[in-house]
């Protein structure tokens, strides 16, 4: 079996302009490796080609230019071989049938009969199998849309923001079932905005902007790229600046800000900074923080943008992705 799950090289889509305004990049020239056993996070924001790359990856749409490969062969191949799979935003239901029914009648088209109960169990659907589709809510449905995707027990599991539309709970679950399906050494590639679903669930993180891939990191490294972390303590009443004067000495802290007896450093040692605030200072009550993925985001966007190393982001892409 190819080791490689996804190959993607060169690959750019330009859907036709409207009303004179000419073609649309939504993909500009992305090159990306996805090995078997991964789960990787494609994060961007609205219009950054992260559909566009999946739908090409899956074979529903034609690249312009640039190929894909899935296990080693066309997206089209590995689809009917049942080795790819996706959970799409939309489409593909039967209001009027019901949820058990939805996955039988798929199931069969698989040959997968024997797997009918396994998959709505893993999918969490057992309770809701004799509800009707048009009765569910939008969480339940991308359920069955996850189920449905199981049947053919694929190797790539392919996601494009599976938990839109789901309140909190509802993805919490999701990524709990989810999680549960890469102990068994799937491969995941996920489209999302939500910033704290590939924090929490993608080792690693590939950032979207504008049809181009702006950085590919393991995701803790990415959220640790931009932005400092602040470790923050209350001391003993009375504490001198002086006292202070040990926190602000460390490499790595470039700030230390004092509010009453609430001490904030600043800095990338946020570890050694805690560590002096609680034992030499006698603090308390200690909190760090890191920066989000979303101040990552923007702000490594904003320094690509600005970098002439990185090329210029062309015109044609920037109207592309503020459509
Ligand atoms: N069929 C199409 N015809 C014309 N333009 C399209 C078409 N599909 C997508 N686009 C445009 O291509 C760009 C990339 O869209 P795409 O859906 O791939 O982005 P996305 O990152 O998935 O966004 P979202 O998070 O909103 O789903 C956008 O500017 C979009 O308007």
């Amino acid at each position: 079996m190819a080791s490689t799950a996804l190959r993607i090289r060169g690959l750019r889509k330009e859907y036709p302009g409207h009303d004179g305004h000419g073609p649309v990049v939504a993909v500009d020239g992305i090159d990306v490796d996805i090995e078997a056993g991964e789960i990787v996070a494609f994060l961007g924001p609205n219009g950054a080609g992260k559909t566009t790359t999946l739908d090409i990856a899956l074979g529903l749409v034609p690249p312009t230019a640039g190929s894909v490969e899935v296990l080693g062969v066309s997206p089209r191949q590995a689809v009917s071989a049942g080795h790819v799979s996706a959970v799409l935003q939309t489409g593909g239901l039967l209001r009027d049938l019901r949820v058990g029914e939805t996955v039988r009648a798929i199931a069969a088209l698989h040959g997968a009969g024997g797997r009918v109960e396994d998959v709505m169990r893993r999918a969490g659907l057992a309770e809701l199998a004799a509800r009707k589709v048009s009765q569910c809510s939008g969480g339940e449905q991308q359920r069955l849309r996850f189920a449905l995707a199981l049947l053919p027990d694929p190797q790539i599991l392919v996601l494009d923001e599976p938990t839109a539309g789901m309140d909190a709970a509802a993805r919490r679950d999701f990524w709990e079932t989810m999680r549960a399906e890469t102990h068994q050494g799937r491969t995941v590639v996920f489209a999302t905005h939500y910033l704290e679903e590939a924090q929490a669930f993608a080792p690693r993180t590939v950032l979207i902007d504008h049809g181009r891939i702006r950085a590919d990191r393991p995701t803790d490294e990415l959220r640790n790229l931009v932005g400092d972390r602040t470790a923050a303590a209350t001391v003993p009443p009375g504490t001198s600046d002086a006292a202070l004067a040990a926190l602000r000495a460390l490499d790595g802290i470039r700030e230390v800000r004092a509010d009453g007896n609430r001490v904030v450093a600043t800095g990338t040692a946020s570890d050694d900074a805690a560590r002096l605030l609680l034992t030499t200072l006698g603090g308390r009550d200690l909190e760090v923080t890191a920066p989000s993925l979303e101040s990552a985001f923007f702000a490594l966007t904003e320094t690509l943008h600005q970098d002439p190393a990185q090329g210029p982001v062309s015109e044609k892409t920037r109207e592309a992705g503020e459509r």
